[in-house]
């Protein structure tokens, strides 16, 4: 038999396309209740459809942030975290169950990668996080650009005026940059903010550090993103995590100048957050604010970014596949 299909994988178009049945309007598909409203329940069981693709497993509470385990129809659970911040509350939300890229340093590469997650299951992640959320960010389990056609039809689910009306500028893609999804990204007319995950300024250390990435040459990442970036007048941010011995020579900080100077980027660099198992060190405070202090003065903008939720593994890189008992996937053999 044929699996139900989730309510919110459906576009507005596709949900005026049903056969008549009991009525609702399209906004109603996004109760962000954990009881869902009956003519919700009837108008699913009418159409065969599942009204909800996710069962809440687990949440946690850590500081600034909330971390909720997501269970899926197949036994797997994603993780997905709610951050407060001043003017709101972000939603970081998974792309696939688990990642193909297993990148050495981050937890969710770990298990390799599942399946992709369904546009529904992308959606109903920002529903479940709840009605306070003003940002998406596409930095949970998963590669976004992976999972291309899900991962776009999610946002024009999330913008569709019908539905949530979400400003595609509180969208932000995370990504390791595959060439040919940012060439493809490029030609979209979508007001998405774009993070390239770059980590590195040689192929050689890249291919280690990001074994999915061997293939694609810095070069290509790094020319696609900008071009990206010219074609739609916006600044595109790459994202270095500084790893003490492995990305931070000088030599490193005068190829990141060269390839940053005078371009449409900007540049956010990062602690490495601890996950078990994993045997990477954290750079001392000294060699990143001489990063900083040396690309700050080669007209490069940059930050230095803390992802919040340590305290309760919900920051960047510390999302596990998990089954629905919580427990991790084991490693990729
Ligand atoms: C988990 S990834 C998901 C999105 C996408 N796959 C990517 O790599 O950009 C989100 C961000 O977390 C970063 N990250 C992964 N592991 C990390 C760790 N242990 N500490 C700090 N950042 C990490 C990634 O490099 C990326 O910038
Ligand atoms: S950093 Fe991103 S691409 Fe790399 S394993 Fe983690 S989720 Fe996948």
């Amino acid at each position: 038999m044929q699996p139900k299909p989730f309510a919110l994988d459906l576009s507005s178009a596709a949900f005026d396309a049903l056969e008549p049945g009991p009525r609702l309007s399209y906004r109603e598909l996004f109760s962000p209740h954990e009881d869902l409203p009956r003519p919700l329940r009837r108008w699913a069981a009418a159409h065969g459809i599942a009204p909800r693709a996710l069962t809440r497993r687990d949440r946690q509470l850590g500081g600034t942030s909330e971390k909720h385990l997501f269970g899926l129809r197949d036994g797997y659970a994603v993780e997905s975290v709610l951050i407060r911040r001043r003017d709101g509350f972000t939603a970081c939300i998974s792309s696939q169950v688990g990642c193909a890229f297993a990148c050495q340093f981050c937890a969710s590469g770990q298990a390799g990668l599942k399946r992709n997650l369904s546009p529904g299951e992308i959606v109903e992640q920002v529903v479940r996080l709840g009605p306070k959320v003003n940002r998406i960010v596409f930095m949970g389990i998963g590669e976004p650009l992976n999972n291309y056609d899900n991962v776009l039809a999610a946002i024009r689910i999330l913008r569709d005026r019908r539905g949530l009306d979400w400003a595609t500028t509180g969208i932000t893609l995370s990504t390791i940059g595959i060439p040919k999804g940012l060439k493809a990204l490029r030609e979209e007319h979508l007001g998405v903010n774009l993070t390239i995950s770059l980590h590195a300024t040689t192929d050689e250390t890249r291919g280690r550090l990001i074994p999915g990435a061997k293939k694609h040459a810095i070069a290509d990442v790094v020319g696609s993103a900008l071009s990206w970036a010219r074609r739609h007048n916006r600044i595109v941010t790459f994202v270095y995590l500084l790893l003490p011995g492995i990305n931070d020579s000088d030599a490193d900080l005068h190829r990141l100048i060269g390839m940053f100077r005078n371009e449409p980027a900007r540049l956010n660099l990062m602690r490495w957050n601890e996950v078990d198992g994993l045997g990477f060190g954290r750079i001392s405070d000294f060699r990143l604010m001489q990063f900083r202090g040396h690309l700050e003065r080669a007209g490069i903008p940059v930050v230095v970014r803390d992802t919040q939720g340590n305290r309760i593994d919900a920051a960047c890189g510390q999302l596990w596949l998990r089954d629905l008992q919580g427990q991790a996937v084991a490693r990729a053999a």
